[in-house]
């Protein structure tokens, strides 16, 4: 089965630290939704920029 990391994921570190804790995915709410452009949020938050 897959292990889900939801919710309080602000920034690469968090996902990096649920990340070694073992889960395979993640579910991000609050930190897209309060960003101008969810594009490059998500980008940012698994730390890489985009191609622009
Ligand atoms: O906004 P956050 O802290 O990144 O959390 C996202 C997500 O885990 C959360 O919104 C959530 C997970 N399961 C749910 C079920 C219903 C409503 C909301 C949720």
């Amino acid at each position: 089965f897959q292990v889900v990391g939801e919710s309080g994921l602000f920034n690469p570190d968090d996902v990096a630290y649920v990340q070694n804790a073992g889960v395979s995915a993640v579910l991000v709410g609050e930190s897209l939704v309060k960003q101008a452009d969810p594009g490059r949020a998500i980008a940012g938050l698994f730390g890489k920029e985009l191609v622009h």
